[in-house]
C-alpha cells in the first residue's frame, strides 16, 4: 500500500471522528526490587491508550504507582516489562541519545512546592535550562521566547530575575508550567500540578492548563489526588490501586461501579450535606494493608469479597464504550 493511500485512510478515519493514539501502553510492569520475594510491583500489567488531544486523569491513593507510570511514559524510569509506543514509535528500549531527540515532545509539570526548583536559579535560568539543552537559538531569542511564555502563563518580564523562594506557590506553579511548555511539547505529564494550593488558585491553574492545551494542541496525563480537579479537567479517568487499574471512566461520579472507586468518591468532600454519601470504611484500625499473592488485588479491603476474588484476578473488561471495570461482580457479563 502506498504512503498516499495510508495518509488518505488516516484522513478519512479522522474525518469520521476516530481518534489517534499518541501513547500506547502495552502490558507494562515496574518492579523496583527484582531480588525481593515475593516480587512487589509498583505498576502491574497496565495496558492503556492515551489519545491525541485528550486529558487523561490518573487517580488513586498515595503509593499506588501513579508517578511511576507517568515517569515510565517519559522514560524517566525504565519498565521492567511491557512496551511503550509514542507517536507510533516503540520507545521502550530507546537509548539516552535516542530519547534526547524526542525529549522536547514530552515534558512533566511537578507540584510547585518551595523546593521544586534550584534555590540559586532565577526564573530566567529555570526556564532557560531546557532551551539551553535543546535549542541553538541566540540568547536574545531565548529571552524573547521566555518572556512570551511567562505572559502566556499570566506572569511578566519582571519575574525573570526572581528566585523561587521569592514567589507564591501559585506563581511557582506557573513557572513550572512555563518551563514544561517552553520546548513546545506534544505530551505533558502533570504530576499533582494543583495539589496544596487553595481553591481559587486551583481554579485559575486548571483554567490555564485547559487554555494552554487548546493553544498548543497538547495531550495531558493529569495525575492527582483531587477528584474535583480531575472531574473538571479530564476526558477520562483511570483509577489505580496497588499498581493495577481498577476502573476507567469518563469521570468520578455516580456512574462509578468498582467498590474502590465508590470508596474514593465517598471520601471526597461534597459541599451539600444532603448529597454526601456515607464514608465507607475500607481498612479497620490497626489492620495492615497486604498485597495478596493471588486473586483480586483489592480483596483485603473490599466490602463484597467472595471466594472467586481470592483466587482469580479480574480482567479489565468493557462495561460500555468508554467504561472499563476490573471486578468479578461489577460487569453485566461477569460471574
Ligand atoms: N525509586 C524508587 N525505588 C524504590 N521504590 C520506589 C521508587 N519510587 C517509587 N517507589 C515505590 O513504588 C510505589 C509507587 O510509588 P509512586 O510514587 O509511583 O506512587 P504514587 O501513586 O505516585 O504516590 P503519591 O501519590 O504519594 O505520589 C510505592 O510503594 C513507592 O514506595
Amino acid at each position: 500500500m502506498s504512503i498516499l493511500s495510508l495518509c488518505l485512510i488516516q484522513f478519512f478515519n479522522l474525518k469520521k471522528g476516530e481518534s489517534v493514539n499518541l501513547l500506547e501502553i502495552k502490558g507494562v510492569y515496574k518492579c523496583y526490587n527484582e531480588k525481593q520475594k515475593p516480587k512487589v510491583y509498583a505498576v502491574h500489567n497496565i495496558s492503556l491508550n492515551i489519545k491525541k488531544g485528550e486529558i487523561l486523569g490518573l487517580v488513586g491513593e498515595s503509593g499506588c504507582g501513579k508517578s511511576t507510570l507517568g515517569k515510565m511514559l517519559l522514560k524517566l524510569e525504565q519498565p521492567t516489562r511491557g512496551r511503550i509506543i509514542f507517536n507510533r514509535h516503540d520507545i521502550t528500549d530507546y537509548s539516552f541519545n535516542q530519547m534526547r531527540k524526542i525529549r522536547n515532545s514530552m515534558q512533566m509539570i511537578f507540584q510547585g512546592t518551595a523546593n521544586a526548583f534550584n534555590p540559586y536559579f532565577t526564573v530566567k535560568q529555570i526556564i532557560s535550562e531546557p532551551l539551553n539543552n535543546y535549542s541553538s537559538e541566540s540568547a536574545e531569542e531565548k529571552e524573547k521566547k521566555i518572556v512570551a511564555m511567562l505572559e502566556k502563563v499570566g506572569l511578566n518580564h519582571t519575574y525573570l530575575t526572581r528566585y523561587s523562594q521569592e514567589m507564591s506557590g501559585g506563581q511557582r506553579q506557573r513557572v513550572g508550567i512555563a518551563r514544561a511548555l517552553i520546548l513546545n511539547p506534544e505530551f505533558v505529564v502533570c504530576d499533582e500540578a494543583v495539589s496544596s494550593i487553595d481553591y481559587a488558585l486551583k481554579r485559575q491553574i486548571l483554567t490555564l492548563l485547559i487554555d494552554l492545551k487548546r493553544q498548543f494542541d497538547l495531550t495531558y496525563l493529569f495525575i492527582s489526588h483531587d477528584i474535583s480537579a480531575v472531574n473538571k479537567i479530564c476526558d477520562r479517568v483511570v483509577v489505580m490501586y496497588l499498581g493495577n487499574i481498577m476502573e476507567i471512566i469518563s469521570g468520578i461520579n455516580d456512574k462509578v461501579q468498582h467498590p474502590y472507586t465508590k470508596a474514593l468518591l465517598a471520601a471526597t468532600l461534597v459541599p451539600d450535606p444532603k448529597k454526601r454519601s456515607k464514608n465507607m470504611v475500607l481498612l479497620r484500625e490497626g489492620e495492615e494493608l497486604k498485597i495478596p499473592e493471588k486473586g483480586c488485588v483489592f480483596q483485603n479491603r473490599c466490602l463484597y469479597t467472595q471466594e472467586v476474588c481470592k483466587t482469580k484476578q479480574p480482567a479489565l473488561v468493557p462495561h460500555n464504550d468508554e467504561h472499563y471495570i476490573a471486578c468479578h461482580f461489577c460487569c453485566k457479563n461477569r460471574i
